[in-house]
């Protein structure tokens, strides 16, 4: 388990970090969210010692956290492959420091390849590759030697949904492996499908911390899309409803002041038309509860 207890950061003046505190077990996935500067990457180049925190502490199964000691994979966002190498060669230089045999390296390394698509011989240099194939590498020299702590930085940054759903499915066998895994992001899509816990950073204060479960939990379900609705008047008369968006499907998504009003409206669609193939009443997103958190317009 992964435990950053009280952790505070500052260049110069400048508060990177503040008073950080998060627990990953094995087989959990933390988001760590936040805005451009929001102190993600400090927070990883400290868990992976390549800078030290100004105070608070970096756990390992309770004891000091020791980077050789344990087994890492970090896909850095400015990624981190020699592009003038073969994948081969870069992958064997991988395994001997991993300590896993070349030969059983690369068996696997065919598998991976295969089971990602990645068009490309082994002998190819990483620069003859397309950006994508180029992410699948690099992805896959994170994973295959599998590492007990994962380290993804914006991994989903510039992948297309084929790709992103591939990366998708390699962490959560990850997790199924028992890897402690954290990933950041600065927009919220892939959160909900994969993260057990997040924590959101502003400008290095946590704004939100637990599980996704926990977090909605504290939130009403205020959000309602209707689809399918004969008679658009049976709205009219809810002062409770604060807006209401007509989406490109033809479905309307309404705000409500409360969340018994859901109840209602239901009640009355009912009556009234007898069935509605769309009714759907939710929290609100992660993107609409950090902005609640941070004071910032939606
Ligand atoms: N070596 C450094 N010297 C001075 N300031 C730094 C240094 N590294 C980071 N910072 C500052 O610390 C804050 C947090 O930066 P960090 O790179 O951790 O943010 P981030 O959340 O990873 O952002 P991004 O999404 O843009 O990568 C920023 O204000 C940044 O300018």
């Amino acid at each position: 388990m992964l435990k950053l207890e009280n952790i505070n950061k500052t260049f110069g003046n400048k508060v990177a970090i503040s008073n950080l505190n998060f627990e990953v077990k094995e087989g959990q996935i933390l988001g760590l969210i936040g805005q451009n500067g929001a102190g993600k990457s400090t927070t990883f180049r400290m868990i992976l010692d390549f800078i030290k925190p100004d105070s608070g502490k970096i756990l390992w199964d309770n004891q000091e956290f020791v980077r050789s000691e344990i087994s890492i994979g970090f896909m850095p966002e400015e990624r981190g492959l020699y592009q003038r190498e073969t994948i081969i060669n870069q992958m064997n230089y991988f395994a001997d420091l991993h300590g896993m045999p070349r030969a059983k390296m690369r068996i696997e390394l065919k598998e991976w390849m295969k089971r990602l698509g990645v068009v490309g011989e082994l002998e190819d240099k990483i620069e003859s590759l397309s950006k994508g194939n180029a992410q699948k590498i690099q992805l896959i020299a994170t994973m295959l030697f599998k590492p007990k702590l994962l380290i993804l930085d914006e991994p989903f940054s510039g992948l297309d949904p084929v790709n992103a759903n591939f990366l998708l499915k390699e962490i959560q066998r990850a997790k199924e492996d028992g890897a402690v895994i954290i990933f950041s992001t600065h927009n919220m899509e892939n959160i909900e499908k994969i993260a057990d816990k997040i924590v959101m950073l502003k400008h290095g204060q946590t704004v939100l911390n637990g599980s996704i479960t926990d977090i909605y939990e504290e939130y009403q379900r205020l959000n309602l899309r209707l689809g399918g609705l004969k008679d658009e008047n049976i709205l009219s008369k809810y002062l409770g409803i604060k807006r209401v968006i007509r989406n490109t499907d033809g479905t309307l998504s309404l705000k409500l002041d409360s969340e018994k009003l859901g109840e209602s409206i239901f009640r009355d669609i009912v009556r009234n038309q007898g069935y509605i193939p769309i009714f759907e009443q939710s929290y609100p997103t992660l993107d609409e509860i950090f902005k609640l958190k941070t004071g910032e317009k939606s």
